[in-house]
């Protein structure tokens, strides 16, 4: 064990394992995870790093050792996600929730067992756009039909992941259903792969290796009327068509995977700080005060400065993902139930979240490679590999920009309800409280020794302000003449920015809540100091606004910085204790910089050793190219 990394896990004021029961949701959980992880994955001879799983395999394992709690599925099924292995897991992840969510029980019983299909929504043409796919799907009460088709090059469907649908019995396929006889519905069909598609890769990609991303053109393919899903609405032989309830049942797995991934950035964070932080404390490097030995990197304020709030920001978005996935399971269970009235508020949370966990997660990724110097950009870091798997998430799942701006529709729209006289239940409630009630600037302590309620309070404050900006300027743009479309498209800067606020308010409101919780002194005390270090980073981040709230002024500034390094050197003993608590397995976590017995330099050899291009004395491209000019010389 490295002697820095030893000495950092001496006099721990807190206890590691009782905070990894927390993360888990109870001891027996974590008991549980790390069964599975040692049986199922590290201790797996078919359990090859980089080496893409099969789906088959997979169920084959979770069968023979008797998995089938979801949550037990999800850790599985997670150990493989971001790591070059999840090769099938859009199946897991996208084709087995859409049949969950959108197919009757006997079409459910029928496809599960084939359960090898892929999510082919995208078109080259649309991707956001739902209601702009092209792909038709056109009944034929004649033969009990539907005739799919892709009219034009810019409706090939294309994207669709995980393993070239080539050798997929399923695609869901999910499509307008536009003809003259209902409106246009986004519904689902399952398409068997059959003759009249045509398939084949999109190419090389930034990343996201192990899925391959395919296309699929349609040539006037015929495939039973059956096959549509038919949970939420159907196409009866007759042609006649029965609605959903709502036309956005059929978005719902969209909704679902959204959820799954604001966790899932809460624990790419907690990889990279567990990564960059025990580097940083076993790399030595310059001198602080001339003539000593050089300090430990992580010993620098500017090193805690990049890294300490990322630490913060990792748990507050694991506990946000325990959140979503709850709010997920409860209102999901009343839709199933008939029950919609919840379906907004999940859609605007889930959007929300899911642009703000991943565009702060994908910024975080990379501040970590940065502060770990130029063994950050080796892969031996892991931390590249991170990088590229993880940053699509922007992009698909709802492009970010495109989330935030749902999320700021229904706050628009909760705002208006709040102007006509409504009290507000749910996420968006603070809108009536906040519109009475603006706190004053000498209710703030000019020291800033803000206690974790009076800090959600101020966050509070500012959401509620931002969104009476945004709906202001629309405001403000009609009353120029612009019409309602131009007046929101002229407001979407400050949509965003409302959106993003409501948002941070709400990570923050369910970290404290979870602090609020933790019963053991010391776990308490540590979560404690995280939160407030989250909260007063992001004052820093965003002091104009909290500026422009009125619940902070000019000559309180410079106490927000006063109290963020204070709380950056109350983190630093305990920053290895906090990322152990994470508990990401060497073997999972892959990253010569991030051992947990910290003695990085002797395997940086050894992984450089390794390379293929140290494997043969000399490599072949010096007989191909450079032998051949030495003869000419
Ligand atoms: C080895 C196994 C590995 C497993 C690992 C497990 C753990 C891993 C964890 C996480 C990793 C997950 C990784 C997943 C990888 C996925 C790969 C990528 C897959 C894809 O990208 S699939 C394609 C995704 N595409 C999209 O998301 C499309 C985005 N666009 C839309 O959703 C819609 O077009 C829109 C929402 C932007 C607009 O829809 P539209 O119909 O036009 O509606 P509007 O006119 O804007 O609004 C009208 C009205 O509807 C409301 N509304 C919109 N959407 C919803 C909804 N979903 N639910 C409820 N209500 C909705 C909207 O609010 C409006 O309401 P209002 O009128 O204001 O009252
Ligand atoms: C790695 C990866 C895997 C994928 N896997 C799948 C899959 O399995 N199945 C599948 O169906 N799809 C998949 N996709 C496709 C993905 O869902 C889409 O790329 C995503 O939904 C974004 O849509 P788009 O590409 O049309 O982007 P666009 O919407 O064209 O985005 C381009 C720009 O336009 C802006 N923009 C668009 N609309 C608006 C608006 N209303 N207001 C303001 N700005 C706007 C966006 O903010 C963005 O800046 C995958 C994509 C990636 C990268």
């Amino acid at each position: 064990m490295n002697p820095d990394i030893l000495r950092e896990r001496q006099n721990a004021t807190f206890d590691i394992e009782k905070l990894t029961n927390i993360l888990d949701g109870g001891a027996e959980r974590t008991n549980r995870r790390r069964e599975i992880r040692e049986v199922l994955v590290l201790n797996d001879p078919d359990f090859d790093y980089g080496t893409p799983t099969s789906l088959p395999t997979m169920i084959l394992k979770l069968r023979e050792y008797g998995i089938s709690d979801p949550v037990e599925i999800n850790w599985y099924k997670s150990m493989y996600w971001g790591t070059g292995r999840e090769a099938l897991g859009l199946h897991y992840v996208m084709f087995l929730p859409t049949l969950y969510t959108q197919c009757d029980s006997e079409q459910f019983n029928k496809w599960v067992p084939l359960i090898i299909g892929t999510y082919a929504q995208t078109e080259m043409g649309h991707g956001t756009h739902l209601r702009g796919l092209e792909t038709t799907a056109t009944f034929d009460p004649a033969t009990q039909e539907f005739v799919m088709h892709s009219p034009t090059v810019t409706s090939i469907k294309w994207w669709p992941g995980g393993r070239n649908p080539l050798f997929l019995p399923l695609i869901f396929l999910s499509i307008p259903l536009s003809a003259s006889l209902f409106d246009l519905f986004l519904s689902g069909f399952a398409l068997p792969t059959c003759s009249g598609i045509v398939i084949g890769d999109i190419g090389p990609k930034f990343g996201f290796d192990a899925v391959d991303n395919g296309y699929l053109k349609l040539e006037h393919v015929r495939i039973p009327r059956e096959n549509m899903l038919m949970k939420y609405a159907q196409v009866k032989p007759d042609g006649s068509y029965v609605k959903p309830l709502s036309s956005k049942l059929t978005y719902g797995t969209m909704v679902f995977i959204r959820s799954l991934i604001v966790g899932n950035a809460g624990i790419v964070l907690s990889q990279c700080c567990t990564i960059a932080i025990r580097y940083s404390a076993v790399r030595h490097q310059s001198e602080i005060r001339a003539g000593e030995a050089e300090p430990q990197i992580l010993d620098y304020q500017t090193q805690q400065h990049k890294l300490f709030p990322l630490l913060a920001t990792a748990y507050a978005f694991l506990f946000a993902g325990q959140y979503m996935i709850d709010t997920y399971n409860r209102i999901s269970g009343d839709i199933n139930q008939g029950d919609l009235s919840e379906m907004p508020e999940l859609h605007a949370l889930s959007a929300g979240l899911k642009a703000f966990t991943t565009w702060t997660a994908n910024t975080g990724i990379e501040v970590c490679r940065m502060s770990c110097g130029g063994h950050g950009y080796s892969r031996s870091s892991a931390l590249p590999d991170i990088y590229v798997e993880f940053t699509p998430s922007c992009t698909y799942e709802g492009e970010n920009t495109v989330m935030m701006l749902q999320t700021a529709r229904f706050l628009m729209k909760s705002y208006r309800q709040v102007q006509a006289g409504q009290q507000l239940s749910g996420a968006v409630s603070y809108l009536n409280k906040v519109h009475h009630r603006v706190m004053a600037p000498q209710a703030v302590s000019s020291q800033l020794d803000l206690n974790l309620n009076t800090l959600v309070d101020l966050y509070e404050i500012r959401a509620a302000m931002l969104v009476e900006l945004a709906a202001q300027s629309i405001q403000q743009e009609s009353a120029r003449g612009k019409c309602q479309e131009d007046s929101w498209n002229n407001s979407t800067i400050d949509l965003v920015r409302a959106s993003d606020a409501h948002c941070h308010y709400m990570v923050l409101k369910m970290f404290r809540d979870k602090v609020d919780q933790i019963e053991d002194p010391g776990v308490h005390s540590v979560m404690s100091t995280l939160a407030h270090l989250y909260a007063i980073h992001g004052m820093g981040n965003f002091t104009g606004d909290f500026l422009q709230a009125g619940v902070l002024t000019g000559a309180q500034v410079p106490s927000v910085s006063k109290c963020l390094k204070g709380l950056l050197a109350e983190v630093r003993p305990s920053a290895v204790l906090l990322v152990d608590a994470f508990d990401h397995h060497d073997k999972m976590l892959n990253s010569v910089l991030g051992r947990h017995d910290g003695n990085v330099y002797e395997a940086m050899f050894e992984w450089a050793r390794s390379s293929p291009l140290n494997r043969t004395e000399v490599h072949e491209s010096f007989h191909k190219h450079l032998k051949p000019l030495q003869a000419k010389l």
